[in-house]
């Protein structure tokens, strides 16, 4: 049996809005095993974001509360420790990258001084072990020459190099899960692949289990064992990468995947695109969410929301059409004929 680090369950986050209360997540569940790299994916505006602050306890800081569920990690239930508890849980255990690297870097302190000050906060460290330690840091995250890099500031290198010491800012603490919410989305490409092949080599060597989010399936497709798709608010499917991609079950599952050029499930040589548009939080369609926007939609989807259903035995998905019964089966037949 893996050995499961992380385990969202049931997991609501609610803003207060001018319209009320919006939930932006709505029971999400979502397990990650050590060692492992999960992907979160879905358009924008789905709770991918919201998602990961939650598990940081960060969304209390933007507005958000948890209204229902837990975030058991090692054991631990996140949701109940206090804030104070959770800046220890956050540098020791927990380390979380995002997309623009330059605004994590702080511009007047050295990248030596930036790294060196999140070892001395998580090791029992002098200032000059710290730094030794640093340049240590730059070298595993794939920087050359890096006692020289170690002494430049933040605007003397480029956005690659600046997510890398980022990574090693985060590798100070010696995490168990690295959050990495669209880590590569402001690099051009050539940088992307190689941030993405360093974080694959990170995770290999120390052991990390990784919580990826992207809004790209081909990035999805490299990295991920698993992979969560979410749609306003709610996991609609979940599973093994290949079973995703060889498999896709979910309506919305499909469209993504045939709207991306070069992916398998993009058949014929015109790229799909799913019809309409994510709905607002404070206007969420009855039943199906994605009902509005689905081609397979039925009387049922329109009126009940769909509970999560077992497509195999490491696959899942939030969808009518795999309920034991009824036209499941004529149904999923007009699924493999027009899709
Ligand atoms: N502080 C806030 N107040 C109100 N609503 C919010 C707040 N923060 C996020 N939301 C809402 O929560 C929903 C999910 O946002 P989230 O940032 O998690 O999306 P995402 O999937 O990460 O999208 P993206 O790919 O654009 O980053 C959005 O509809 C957003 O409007
Ligand atoms: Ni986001």
């Amino acid at each position: 049996m893996a050995e499961k680090l992380l385990e969202i369950r049931n997991l609501t986050v609610g803003f207060q809005t001018d319209n009320g209360v919006v939930k932006a997540t709505d029971r999400v569940n979502l397990t990650l095993n050590k060692g492992e790299t999960v992907c979160l994916v879905g358009e924008s505006g789905s709770g991918k974001s919201v998602t990961s602050l939650a598990v940081m306890r960060l969304i209390e800081y933007g507005g958000g509360a948890i209204l229902e569920g837990d975030v058991g990690f090692k054991g631990d239930d996140l949701t109940s420790r206090s804030q104070e508890e959770m800046i220890r849980i956050r540098g020791n255990k927990i380390a979380m990258i995002f997309q623009d690297p330059m605004s994590a870097l702080n511009p007047v302190y050295s990248v030596g001084d930036q790294i060196a000050e999140s070892v001395m906060l998580h090791q029992k460290k002098s200032k000059k072990e710290a730094w030794k330690t640093a340049v240590h840091l730059l070298r595993l995250v794939g920087i050359p020459a890096p006692e020289m890099r170690v002494k430049q500031y933040p605007h003397e290198l480029s956005g690659g190099m600046c997510q890398r010491v980022v990574i090693a800012i985060a590798l100070a603490c010696d995490p168990d899960l690295l959050i990495a919410d669209e880590p590569t989305t402001a690099l051009d490409v050539t940088v992307q692949a190689q941030i993405l092949d360093l974080l694959r080599k990170l995770q290999k060597d120390l052991g990390m289990s990784i919580l990826l989010i992207t809004h790209d399936m081909g990035v999805a497709a490299e990295m991920g064992d698993r992979i969560a798709v979410m749609y306003a608010g709610v996991i609609v499917e979940e599973g093994a990468v290949a079973d995703i991609f060889a498999n896709p079950s979910h309506p919305y599952t499909i469209g993504l995947l045939q709207s991306v050029p070069g992916l398998e499930g993009a058949r014929g040589e015109e790229l799909y695109t799913i019809r309409g548009n994510i709905p607002s939080l404070n206007q969420l369609p009855t039943g199906c969410r994605f009902h509005p926007r689905c081609p397979h939609v039925r009387e049922r989807c329109k009126s009940t929301e769909p509970p999560v259903f077992k497509v195999n035995s490491d696959h899942q998905a939030a969808c009518w059409m795999y309920a034991s019964g009824g036209d499941s089966e004529a149904w999923r037949q007009e699924l493999e004929q027009r899709s």
